[in-house]
């Protein structure tokens, strides 16, 4: 039987298949692994009637970690109750019970001038938005008529409590001035109420020793646009966490570069968490699907560095992917989203020969 680790890989829709497919190639460069491939979203809709098959979750279930594409066709549905890809994904992270989400972004030494930001803005950034994923009002219960609609968003003390402890280590392992930056709507929301109290709490009794501040939102969407080296750890709830990490994408110029790990129990720095998933940050992006390679595979890749560095603990790995990502962009690789013309295939092989 083999003892290479086991991944399940879910393309999904749009330029989902295309990022991972330059992505897997990288993963079997750097070691042996085993692939099983799974549908997810419209593409499992087209072929079962549902958006995530039980096929697909027995084989995350049994694999050791999961990388996800991304969904999703761009359209609302017209009937509500009809199955939507975007169910695929949540239903997911529920089932894998991934509540830690974590989406690093960082200034990329070269591509300072590639986003809207002023250089002297974006050098220097590295921070982490941790993102409470398997809560909040995605998951909360909704309705729907022809006349109103509603969601409820809803938060337990544990809930709150697991993901903040995340967001402290994850301070403590940066350095001993590095802050944690909570951020809710506690001026309006009884659920930031709680997330503020409950975060206090925690790190008055456990960690007296990282600096904390609580944000409003809003604020913070504003000073991420302004003064993004003000953070090291951000930590909220998911819709905020969804919005707030989009947004960092003017951090290194696009939101092509960024990825993400789902972690379903805390950071294990040796031998990796099983049973996590892993995802760039952005989704099936329709506009660019199909199109001769205008995706960037770069946050695919820097998902399966993630997917090494949490998931299985190979951090040697970890590294060489991101030094390698880091080498094919200062040495001038661009795609579209970059403002220049290296194809998702292009990228792919400045990476592989960078490794
Ligand atoms: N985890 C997931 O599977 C996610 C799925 N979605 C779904 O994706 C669909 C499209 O949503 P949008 O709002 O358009 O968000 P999106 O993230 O797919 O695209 C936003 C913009 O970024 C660009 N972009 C995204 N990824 C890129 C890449 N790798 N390289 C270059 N440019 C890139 C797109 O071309 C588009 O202009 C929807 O159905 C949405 O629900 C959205 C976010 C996450
Ligand atoms: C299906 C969406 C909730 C996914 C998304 O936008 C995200 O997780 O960033
Ligand atoms: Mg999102």
């Amino acid at each position: 039987m083999s003892t290479h680790p086991r991944i399940a890989v879910l393309p999904g829709d749009g330029i989902g298949p295309e990022v991972m497919a330059c992505a897997l190639e990288v993963l079997h460069a750097v070691g042996d692994f085993t692939v099983d491939e799974h549908l997810i979203g419209a593409a499992a809709i087209d072929k079962t009637g549902t958006p995530l098959p039980d096929a697909s979750l027995d084989g995350c279930r049994a694999a050791d970690a999961t990388l996800l594409g991304a969904v999703g066709t761009g359209a609302v549905p017209a009937d509500p109750d009809s199955p939507r890809p975007e169910q695929g994904v949540l239903e997911l992270r529920r089932a894998l019970g991934v509540y830690a989400n974590l989406r690093p972004v960082r200034a990329i030494p070269g591509l300072e001038d590639a986003g809207p930001l002023k250089a002297d803005r974006v050098r220097g950034v590295d921070l982490v938005v941790v993102r409470e994923l398997t809560g909040g009002l995605y998951f909360g219960r909704r309705g729907r008529t022809a006349h109103d609609a509603f969601d409820t968003c809803a938060y337990t003390r544990d809930e709150i409590e697991r993901i903040a402890r995340i967001a402290f280590t994850l301070a403590e392992a940066k350095g001993p001035a590095a802050r944690v930056t909570s951020v809710d709507k506690a001026n309006v929301l009884a659920t930031s109420q709680l997330w503020r109290d409950v975060v206090q709490g925690l790190a008055d009794r456990e960690y007296p020793h990282v600096p904390l501040d609580h944000l409003l939102v809003d604020t913070a969407a504003m000073r991420l646009a302004t003064e993004p080296s003000a953070f090291d750890i951000i930590l909220t709830e998911n819709m905020f966490g969804d919005i707030l990490s989009d947004e960092t994408a003017v951090i290194p110029g696009s939101i092509g570069l960024l990825a993400s790990a789902s972690l379903p129990a805390p950071i294990d720095a040796g031998e990796g968490v099983r049973g996590a998933l892993f995802e760039p940050i952005h989704g099936s992006a329709p506009d660019i699907a199909g199109r001769g390679g205008l995706a960037s595979p770069l946050g695919m890749i820097l998902s399966v560095a993630l997917m090494l560095r949490y998931g299985l603990g190979r951090t040697g790995e970890a590294d060489a992917v991101e030094h390698a990502v880091d080498h094919a962009l200062r040495e001038g690789l661009r795609t579209a989203d970059l403002g220049g013309t290296a194809t998702s295939h292009d990228a792919k092989r400045a990476v592989l020969a960078a490794l």
